[in-house]
């Protein structure tokens, strides 16, 4: 997702996780794949001064250290410290799911779910808050996703979100004192080929008609409510998660089709 506007964020420093970009902002871009990093800051250098970082969030040493002696290393927080020099802002978005009704899913399904949608969140932003927000404040954005009447068929995926809204919570309040916000925001459908590649029919065709305003969300319409949560526009804003959705999230739609009732 394109994270950043011109002006709004000059000489501000992000660490996006799941790709996203920098327009006016230095950042850097983390996640498993460094080719498709790479390609990512090629494409966005012009716009920005932006560095990828390959980390897998779920695992620790990826997110965290530094090595025995103190030393810098390439690890996603040290390192975008070390290129930029500063931290002003976090935003999780990676992660991911695969479609399965809950019967179905495995118990190694389950984890890998669980453990980079909520354990990851938890390690990049506690990683964050311990080497720099704690003493110079921040802000935080968990990315969730429309889990607020359940997640049939990605049970997984709303446990580990509705975890991570929680989570938003907890740490507005723990962190106020310190100068830090925490923001969620939740997208409604917005085309994204990985999503596209894990269903067996064409989901976001389906979906348009689920949705109030009867077209899919865009990247930008996201990352404008990123933006605005970032920016000194919200600095009242805390603990907060803005729907993204065009009302989605409030109609009812069925995302499993319930053929007919069973007698009890
Ligand atoms: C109504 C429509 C809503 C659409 C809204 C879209 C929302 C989005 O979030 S868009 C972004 C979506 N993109 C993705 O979700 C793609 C990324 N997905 C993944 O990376 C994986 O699904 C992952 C999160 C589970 C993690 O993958 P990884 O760490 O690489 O783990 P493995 O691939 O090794 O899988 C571990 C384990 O998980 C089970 N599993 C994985 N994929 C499936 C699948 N398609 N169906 C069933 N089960 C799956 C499986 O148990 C895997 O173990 P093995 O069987 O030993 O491979
Ligand atoms: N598209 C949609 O309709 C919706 C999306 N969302 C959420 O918004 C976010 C962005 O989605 P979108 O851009 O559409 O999807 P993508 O699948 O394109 O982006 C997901 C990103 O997460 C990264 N990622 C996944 N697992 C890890 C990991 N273990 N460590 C580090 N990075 C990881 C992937 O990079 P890599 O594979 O290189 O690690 C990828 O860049 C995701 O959290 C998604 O679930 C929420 C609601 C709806």
């Amino acid at each position: 997702m394109s994270v950043f506007r011109p002006g709004l964020f000059t000489g501000r420093v992000a660490l996006v996780t799941g790709g996203g970009s920098g327009i006016g902002c230095q950042v850097s871009i983390a996640s498993r794949n460094l080719e498709r990093l790479d390609k990512a800051v090629e494409e966005l250098r012009p716009r920005g001064d932006i560095q990828a970082v390959q980390c897998n969030i779920r695992n620790e040493e990826d997110v965290r250290s530094y090595d025995w002696l103190f030393m810098w290393t390439s690890a996603a927080v040290t390192s975008t410290l070390k290129t930029f020099g500063r931290l002003d802002y976090l935003v999780n978005n990676g992660g991911g799911q695969f479609p399965a009704l809950s019967e179905d899913i495995t118990l190694k399904g389950w984890k890998a779910v669980i453990e980079t949608n909520l354990t990851g969140t938890f390690l990049m932003t506690r990683e964050v808050y311990r080497q720099h927000f704690e003493e110079h404040g921040g802000v935080v954005i968990n990315i969730v996703a429309d889990m607020f009447r359940g997640f049939p068929m990605m049970s997984h995926t709303g446990a580990a979100r509705a975890a991570v809204e929680n989570l938003t919570k907890s740490w507005a309040t723990e962190w106020a004192e310190n100068g830090v916000r925490v923001n969620a925001v939740a997208p409604g459908i917005v085309f994204s080929p990985s999503a596209r590649d894990n269903y067996s029919f064409d989901v976001f065709s389906e979906a348009r008609s689920e949705i109030p305003a009867k077209r899919l969300g865009t990247p930008e319409e996201v990352s404008s409510a990123v933006c605005f949560l970032l920016s000194p526009g919200a600095s009242f804003i805390n603990g907060a998660t803005l729907r993204v959705d065009a009302g989605g999230s409030l109609y009812s739609k069925l995302m499993k089709v319930i053929p007919g009732s069973k007698p009890p």
